[in-house]
């Protein structure tokens, strides 16, 4: 019916435009009468043009009456703004919005409308005054649609209004694609094909988000000098608010919320969905054709052949080199061949250089390109930073220019956008509501625990130990350890609901084996949708860890009255709630999936690296009795047959001294990475926007011109001045990084390593296994390839 009433042409002085744009609704009324029903794919619509009826439904005040489901690409172009939230949330937006809207702003941007207005008339006057006649054809209401095009991005974004012009772009080519998939049959999942249209769709929402993400960072990072008059600006004032009593300000709206609403000013301020619909199929159709050649265009010709070549000759510039890219692969299969050549390399205990074997293409690009270089992974460049200056400056910088660089698709699901992830104003709300957990008093209060957890994995082995005549037995010790990690986690992280956390630990374990069995397999787009075994396991294991967090959490939001419980979980409530200003509501400063990702967060970022750390000390204390003796008689010194207490633990100046220097040779976090929102100069090295920056703090933590003749040897004394005072330059020690987002758990994993420790050294002296082999590994934290056998031999005390 449509294709026939767009070949129709009304009179102009006929305004009866449905039967042009609706004449399926005119059809259907006169068959059917009002109200009538008809059907949209499988799902119904009832079309109602009562008047008393229309007024119930739209002044209705209880919430009962929603917006319709909208189209998903409606949904990328609108994102979920003002025009499409609901409930509670659509209150926090309306609230952060109006003021944007008070007729005394609205009429402060007068000026740049009649402005936007006078440039375009001027435009006609120009081209009026060339000819004879003095008058001209123009193209209405595209010239109309350009204007307020114009006029929006001046007034939502000031003086970025040339960036807003490019979200107006994007946003309109979305709309293109969004007319000429809409009356298309939907199949379930087509939309995650990577069809060319797709591609483009999905190009054109990262670049949409990208552009609105700078823009707001920007504003909020030159928030001292306010914010701006225009909508955003605005917007952004209203959006932080500081509470009575509280220190800082609170971000009512997130960032991605923000982005939404700005995706909205364009949609709703500039373009009227009605009349883009109205298109026709011949133009969705020419759409398409420019959105393959375009598509083609800034894929493969730009993003995989220009860009590379263009990028290296600009390092090459400034003196920086590396591999040749090569099309599409990048450096990946040099890398791929030195590391299997180096992974069949075997290390004598005493030798703690594993470099050759973990970073085979880091050592021979750095000896033939120097430092820094760049090498590619697929069309990605990495710059390798090797130099202690520049690397302070990129992680200690608090502009929020260096933010984390885009994470694997596997570590984003398996983390979830919790505080290790997260980037700008989240992260700061995140990370106020998490410091008071890790604060060193409610640390202490978890020392117990951690005893408690470890005397008990030393039950168990003692028991083992006492079957033996001689007193010992080997164990492949890493498995005990994390195990016992594991326990304290949960018990630290969920107090008395440890054992549903466990449960969730349990599914987010199985989750990273999966995740990781498959990181280097080939990734099929689309695939992971389909209902093959694994996914189904997969989905079901997500779905019963996302159920289990928020079975404990609600549970203890229920039991608010007394108090949410000293455990991380409860300090982390503890801090997210805060009283609305109006007086009535509580509200959360994290929703949810915020709480829900930083319950995994605890897990993934807290676990492996300290269960890591005991392995790694263990297995030094093996190769060192001396040193073994010397931390057995401390701790003896300091607490005798005792359980130890958080003051005691404070007091283990030598176990102190023997955990930095593993941390130094095996760190558990190997590569940081980082990369600028906006071109950046760090000494003299210039970075530009968006490129990937690999901080090598393995290869640092080695360097002899900071760390002396013996970094390469094991040394617990160079820490006997502290950790600042251990290298020629501060801060040399990068095992927790620093900066504004150095690990927040250090001081716990600190504890936790002395406790375990302390209550292993009072039981038992160990010896490596003559089935140890001496193999470190990269497997996104550094551990031993074949476990670590030790023999447990229990003392006679
Ligand atoms: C030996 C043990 C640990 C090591 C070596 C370690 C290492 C690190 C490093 C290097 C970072 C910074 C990453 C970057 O800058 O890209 C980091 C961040 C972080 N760590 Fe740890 N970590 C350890 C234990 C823990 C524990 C026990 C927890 C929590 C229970 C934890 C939670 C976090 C969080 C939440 C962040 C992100 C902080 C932010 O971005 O604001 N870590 N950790």
């Amino acid at each position: 019916m449509k294709a026939e009433a767009d070949r129709v042409e009304l009179d102009v002085h006929d305004h009866d435009y449905l039967k042009l744009a609706l004449p399926h609704f005119v059809k259907w009324k006169d068959q059917y009468g009002g109200p009538f029903l008809y059907w949209y794919g499988p799902k119904p619509r009832l079309c109602i043009d009562n008047y008393e009826l229309v007024k119930q439904i739209l002044a209705n005040k209880s919430g009962h009456f929603m917006k319709n489901d909208a189209h998903p690409t409606f949904l990328a172009m609108f994102g979920k703004g003002l025009v499409m939230v609901e409930g509670a949330g659509w209150v926090r937006h309306r609230r952060v919005l109006n003021p944007a809207f008070a007729m005394d702003k609205l009429k402060m941007m007068t000026r740049t409308m009649v402005s936007c207005a006078g440039c375009l008339i001027k435009t006609w006057e120009d081209q009026a005054a060339n000819n004879k006649t003095r008058e001209i054809e123009v193209e209405l209401s595209k010239q109309f649609q350009e204007l307020t095009a114009d006029v929006i991005s001046r007034t939502a974004f000031g003086s970025s209004y040339r960036e807003g012009k490019q979200v107006f772009h994007a946003q309109k080519e979305l709309q293109a694609i969004m007319v000429a998939t809409f009356l298309n049959v939907q199949i379930p999942g087509f939309r995650y094909l990577p069809t060319k249209m797709n591609i483009r769709k999905w190009m054109l929402e990262k670049k949409l988000r990208n552009t609105l993400s700078e823009m707001i960072h920007r504003r909020v990072a030159s928030k001292e000098s306010g914010f701006g008059d225009d909508l955003l600006g605005v917007m952004l004032e209203a959006c932080f608010t500081k509470e009575q009593g509280e220190e800082h300000d609170k971000l009512i709206l997130s960032i991605d919320e923000i982005i939404d609403e700005c995706k909205t000013f364009f949609f709703a301020g500039s373009i009227s969905a009605p009349a883009a619909m109205a298109s026709s199929f011949a133009l969705a159709l020419i759409a398409l054709l420019v959105l393959a050649v375009s598509w083609i265009w800034e894929y493969v010709v730009v993003r995989l052949i220009w860009r590379p070549y263009a990028i290296a000759k600009m390092l090459r510039i400034q003196g920086i080199h590396g591999p040749p890219y090569k099309f599409l692969k990048g450096s990946n299969e040099e890398e791929k061949r030195l590391k299997e050549e180096a992974a069949g390399l075997v290390l004598d205990v005493h030798d703690h250089n594993f470099l050759p074997r973990i970073a085979p293409h880091y050592l021979k690009w750095r000896a033939q390109y120097g430092e820094p270089f760049v090498y590619w992974s697929g069309p990605k460049p990495r710059i390798c930073i090797f130099d202690y200056e520049v690397a302070r400056q990129i992680l200690s910088s608090k502009s929020g220019h260096f933010v984390k660089n885009d994470a694997h698709p596997i570590v984003l699901e398996l983390l979830g956008k919790g505080l290790v992830l997260v980037d700008g104003i989240d992260w700061v709300r995140h990370r106020r509501v998490i410091n008071p957990a890790f604060a060193m008093d409610k640390i202490k209060m978890m020392t117990q625990t951690m005893v408690c957890c470890a005397q008990s994995m030393v039950k168990e082995l003692e028991d083992l130990a006492s079957m033996n005549k001689n007193r010992e037995f080997e164990v492949d010790f890493d498995k005990p350890l994390q195990v016992l990690t594991a326990d304290i986690i949960s018990h630290t992280a969920f107090g008395s609901s440890y054992k549903l956390g466990m449960e969730a630990f349990h599914a987010q374990k199985e989750l990273q084996t999966m995740a990781m069995a498959s990181i280097l397999s080939l990734q099929i787009p689309g695939f992971s949708y389909l209902p093959t075994k694994r996914n189904r396991r997969k989905w079901m294991l997500e779905k019963k860890l996302k159920s289990t967090l928020m079975h404990v959490i609600n549970s203890r939001l229920a039991s608010q009255g007394s108090g949410y419980g000293n455990d991380l979980l409860g300090l982390m409530l503890e801090a997210c709630t805060a009283t609305d200003k109006e007086g009535e509501e509580e509200q959360l400063s994290l929703t949810m999936d915020e709480i829900i990702h930083e319950c995994k967060t605890f897990f993934f970022a807290g676990y492996e690296t300290t269960s890591i750390l005991l392995t790694w000390t263990v297995f030094l204390l093996s190769v060192y009795p001396e040193w073994q003796e010397r931390l057995r008689k401390e701790v003896f010194r300091e607490v005798g047959k005792d359980s130890p207490t958080g003051d005691n633990l404070n007091k283990f100046k030598e176990m102190t001294m023997v955990l930095l220097e593993t941390l130094r040779l095996y760190g558990p976090a190997l590569f940081m990475q980082r990369k600028p929102i906006t071109d950046m100069t760090v000494g003299e090295l210039r970075i530009p926007k968006d490129y990937a920056i690999y901080i090598a703090s393995p290869f640092m933590h080695r360097d002899k011109k900071i760390w002396g003749d013996d970094a390469d040897k094991f040394n617990p004394l160079r820490f006997e001045n502290g950790a600042n005072r251990a290298a020629k330059v501060p801060h040399a020690l990068l095992a927790f990084s620093i900066g504004p987002r150095a690990c927040i758990g250090q001081n716990f994993a600190m504890l936790e390593a002395k406790s375990v420790m302390a209550t292993v050294l009072q039981k038992f002296s160990f010896a490596l296994s003559p089935r140890y082999v001496h193999a470190p590994v990269d497997l996104l934290t550094l551990q031993p390839k074949f476990g670590l056998p030790v023999v447990l031999k229990l003392l006679d005390v």
